[in-house]
């Protein structure tokens, strides 16, 4: 020790500073690169090494999320981590467990895309929707505010607005039967369900369905930029103020500051995007306080048609007319009586049309993705529907469309667009049977993985809807019924709100399409890869699905 400090003694001045920087660094690199106590308090799970620094956050960016956990889960089991950055994520990739971690973590973290460096009213604004909150007790007030809108009643209204948009897409797609000419799916889905959401959401016709024969107006054509952009702005690769954080979180003040000072593409795309959508939601905020304040009645204000009409039940359900979720959420209190702000009730008009638009659609392109690849699967459900011989569904004709409910859930089941639930024990650490989870790990359940997995479903990878089809034999072989093996809507306290009105919206426009048309896949999309499958939060195809309409009569 003596000598030691001898010799160091005996070193120059400079010497000992570039001694004391390399030890620094040193230092740095080993806890940041290598996080060592995450991996101490993780330590009996298994998972891959990861690189230094970057953990195995490029894979993820790379393949996508349903890629890697698949693989990670056939190598490391039910449970495994990795790290993300420096940040550790566990991953529950059996069904049982994660269902129990769905149903008792109720917090999520935060997305790392150019949203999380946002800051003041913009933060506040993106963090107090219905999905973002981790407050518990404004998540009960507005997840009950928000319920009215999917009753049995409010979802019969809704449903003629449903009709008329897949009329609309039905129109779209006469013309390409009629020239012989394929189609991007996915897209027009989109610009439907943008329209139907825009209606149910804010009670304004967006009519985006025209918008690629030029007819739209420009804020509609707006509004559907927003909404893409939100999206395809919300990973790290999105800007290059993200990307240093998930490294090295000390960074993070300094890329706000940096992004805010001289901003990229993602930062400014992704702030346009919002401002757009806020813009448009505010104007309705205040023309629909304007409205109330010149006297329509209470319950008019709050939303809410008279007379109501007659549940199934015999229990009288107020319905909520198409386009005023608005006036609800103005008229929502918290738990104490407060009424909620502007900017509380903006920003659940907000997650609405974000939550509502593009997982609608994509699970309709994936069911028509699916059913083009199976013929004979097609063939069946045109029967069902044939057999039926509706044209116009409302909510009480889908329980007798069951082969129609077998396609969608299958579609679900190998295509799932939530691609993976997030949770996050904030305040203290999860035990979940023999695992401690520390407070600060993200969880995630890999919904993507288990509903591919052959312990749940034999045949895994093929679409088989007759596995959802009761007293099928195929049923009793090909399901096995694990609770938690089809989480496509999620679990628990932060289950997917909008579940009915989306399927009620995917079966009407499904049941209306098949009764007028048949769809011929492309070529060289037979296989996920060949179709990009790609997955961020939400799974999606790369470019979208290509697809020829046949009109049925022709064919
Ligand atoms: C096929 C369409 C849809 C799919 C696959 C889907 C899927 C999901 C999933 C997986 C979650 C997370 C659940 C969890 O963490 O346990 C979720 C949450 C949510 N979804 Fe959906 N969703 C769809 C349609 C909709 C629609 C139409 C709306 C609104 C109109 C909506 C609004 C929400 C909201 C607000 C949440 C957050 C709920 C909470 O945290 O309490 N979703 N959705």
């Amino acid at each position: 020790m003596d000598s030691d400090s001898t010799a160091l003694q005996g070193l120059p001045g400079w010497q000992l500073a570039a001694l004391a920087a390399t030890l620094s660094l040193a230092f740095i690199g080993l806890v940041y690169g290598y996080h060592p106590v995450w991996r101490y308090k993780l330590r009996k799970i298994p998972g891959p090494a990861g690189a230094w620094l970057t953990g195995s956050l490029p894979d993820v960016l790379a393949h996508g999320v349903h890629v890697m956990y698949t693989e990670w889960g056939k190598k490391y089991g039910k449970v495994f981590k990795y790290f993300s950055g420096a940040q550790p994520v566990v991953v529950i990739n059996d069904a049982e467990l994660a269902r129990l971690v769905s149903l008792r973590l109720s917090t999520r973290h935060e997305f790392r895309g150019p949203a999380s460096l946002f800051t003041g009213k913009e933060k506040e604004f993106n963090k107090s929707g219905l999905f973002s909150t981790n407050d518990k007790d404004f998540h009960r007030s507005a997840k009950n505010s928000w319920l009215p809108v999917f009753n049995s009643a409010s979802l019969e209204i809704s449903s003629k607005e449903m009709n008329v948009g897949a009329d609309r897409l039905a129109a779209i797609l006469s013309r390409a039967a009629q020239e012989g000419r394929e189609l991007n799916i996915w897209r027009q889905f989109g610009h439907m369900t943008m329209d139907v959401v825009g209606s149910a959401a804010f009670g304004v016709e967006l009519r985006t369905q025209e918008a690629e024969r030029g007819m739209n107006s420009e804020e509609a054509e707006k509004l559907v930029w927003a909404a893409q952009t939100i999206f395809a702005t919300g990973s790290e690769k999105s800007s290059i103020y993200t990307y240093p954080g998930a490294i090295l979180p000390v960074l993070n003040p300094l890329m706000k500051a940096l992004a805010h000072l001289f901003p990229d593409k993602g930062i400014t795309q992704a702030i346009q995007a919002r401002k757009v959508l806020r813009g448009t939601v505010a104007e309705l905020v205040k023309e629909t306080r304007r409205q109330e304040s010149e006297g329509g009645k209470k319950e008019a204000a709050a939303g809410l048609s008279q007379p109501a009409p007659t549940a199934a039940s015999g229990k009288r359900a107020r319905a909520v007319e198409p386009g005023s979720f608005l006036n609800l959420m103005i008229n929502s209190k918290h738990s104490n009586g407060e009424p909620f702000s502007d900017l509380l009730a903006s920003s659940q008009a907000f997650t609405f049309l974000l939550a509502g638009y593009e997982t609608t659609a994509s699970a309709l392109a994936f069911t028509v993705y699916c059913l083009a690849k199976y013929p004979e699967k097609m063939d069946k459900l045109v029967k069902e529907l044939d057999a039926y011989g509706a044209d116009t569904f409302g909510p009480s004709d889908l329980p007798k469309l069951p082969y129609l409910e077998a396609c969608l859930k299958e579609a679900m089941r190998l295509y799932p667009p939530g691609v993976f639930l997030i949770r996050e024990p904030l305040t203290e650490d999860f035990h979940l049977m023999d695992i401690t989870i520390p407070k600060g790990t993200w969880v995630h359940v890999p919904v993507f993985s288990i509903q591919r997995d052959e312990k749940y479903f034999p045949k895994a990878q093929e679409f088989v809807p007759e596995r959802w089809v009761e007293g099928c034999p195929e049923e009793k072989s090909l399901n096995r019924h694990v609770p938690g093996s089809w989480m496509a809507f999620g679990e628990g306290t932060r289950v997917c709100v909008g579940q009915r009105f989306a399927l009620v919206e995917a079966k009407i426009t499904l049941a209306k399409l098949f009764r007028r048309f048949t769809f011929k896949l492309s070529p060289g999309q037979e296989t996920d890869e060949a179709m990009g499958l790609r997955s961020f939060f939400t799974l999606g195809p790369a470019e979208g699905i290509f697809v020829t309409p046949v009109q049925r009569s022709e064919e």
